[in-house]
């Protein structure tokens, strides 16, 4: 229970079906260092206990934070200071809610760990089990869930995954759960509402550079370091478009001389498309693809699932136990694909695993 409104009503639903259910909070993360912003988890934590109470279940506050930064905070800065865009939310999924979360359930007799995340979970006579889209596609969280394993999805419940929110705003407020009105959560879980920029300056150590334009070559300014950029961004690059209706946009990152490439956004800017990609670390809910087949994907959160080729390394294939690399050739060309994010493979609704772009 994060206390959100969406796990609030996950224990809420657990609770009516007849089970034997504990809420617990994850402190992964207090604003220890000082990092500017507001990290509300005190009132977090305060706001899950009363639903808890509410709805008449124990509740504990589970101390993972030497678990969380070496396992997600470490991840983020190595990430970033490697010139690549880490994803956090997907590794606190897999190491963190259903990994070190999930081994101190089992330790402590549970079976399963619920969460609020909208995706639905389907057992099959075999005992696997898929992980499915939510029911309401404008909130499906499914991508976040891109990097966990099969024995992972057997252990997950998500209890909310077939309600509409309006659906479970409603069912909040006819149990008048304390949370029943709260605002949803934004931005990466730990950091809250801070700025990843914000943060970064904390961590990361300015390395400045020259600003280029792609097409030409030419410097058109300097930045402060590349780790405050990603592929497609357009916020921030402090360069003025001297042409009408356009922009620059971020199109690469080169390492030799700490060059950030930026040119004109639209199709023909250099690098911001591409119809092929690589990805590695494969991962895999369902059964591995073996050989080249066609299959969809998400390039990131929020977007549509988009059609690709999925061409396994012959090498190290698929590999059953993940870890594998892969060709994807997509059907349309793809914008702003950022190495080190996540790209989420499925089959219809069905997630079938997720790779990390090269
Ligand atoms: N600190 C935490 N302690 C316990 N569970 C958490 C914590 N953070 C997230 N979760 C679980 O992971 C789910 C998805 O997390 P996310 O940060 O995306 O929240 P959300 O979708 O806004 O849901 P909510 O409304 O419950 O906060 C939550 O619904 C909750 O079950």
């Amino acid at each position: 229970m994060s206390g959100g409104v969406d796990s609030s009503v996950a224990a809420l639903v657990l609770k009516r079906a007849g089970l034997d259910v504990s809420g617990a909070y994850m402190k992964n993360w207090i604003n220890e260092d000082n990092v500017i912003g507001d990290c509300p988890w005190q009132q977090d934590i305060e706001d899950a206990r009363a639903v808890a109470e509410q709805i008449g279940i124990p509740f504990r506050v589970v101390n993972l934070m030497e678990e969380y930064r070496g396992r997600v905070v470490a991840y983020l800065l190595d990430g970033y200071k490697n010139g690549i865009t880490p994803n956090p939310d997907v590794m606190c999924n897999r190491e963190i809610k259903f990994g070190v979360f999930l081994a101190w359930a089992r330790e402590h007799g549970f079976d399963a760990v619920a969460t609020g995340h909208y995706a639905r979970r389907v057992e099959h006579a075999d005992g696997s089990c898929s992980i499915i889209e939510g029911a309401d596609k404008n909130k499906d969280q499914t991508y976040f869930l891109a990097m966990l394993g099969q024995e992972q999805a057997r252990a997950a419940r998500f209890p909310i995954g077939g309600l509409p929110k309006p659906e479970l705003r409603r069912i909040a407020a006819e149990a008048g759960l304390a949370t029943a009105a709260k605002k949803d959560s934004q931005g990466i879980c730990f950091i809250g509402q801070v700025r990843m920029q914000d943060f970064l300056r904390q961590y990361v150590p300015d390395e400045p550079g020259p600003v280029v334009r792609a097409g030409d070559g030419r410097v058109l300014g300097a930045h402060r370091g590349l780790h405050y950029y990603t592929i497609g961004q357009r916020k921030g690059i402090g360069i003025p478009s001297n042409t009408d209706f356009k922009n620059y946009v971020v199109v690469g990152k080169r390492a030799e001389d700490r060059a950030l490439l930026v040119a004109f956004d639209g199709p023909e800017a250099p690098g911001l498309f591409t119809s092929e990609v690589r990805v590695h670390s494969l991962s895999w809910v369902e059964k591995p693809v073996a050989g080249s087949r066609w299959i969809e994907g998400r390039v990131r959160y929020r977007d549509p699932r988009v059609a690709l080729e999925f061409i396994p390394d012959e090498e190290n294939g698929a590999g059953e136990g993940g870890g594998g690399s892969a060709t994807i050739r997509f059907r349309e060309p793809q914008r702003a694909l950022a190495p080190g994010q996540i790209l989420a493979l499925y089959d219809g609704e069905r997630l079938l695993g997720g790779g990390v772009y090269v």
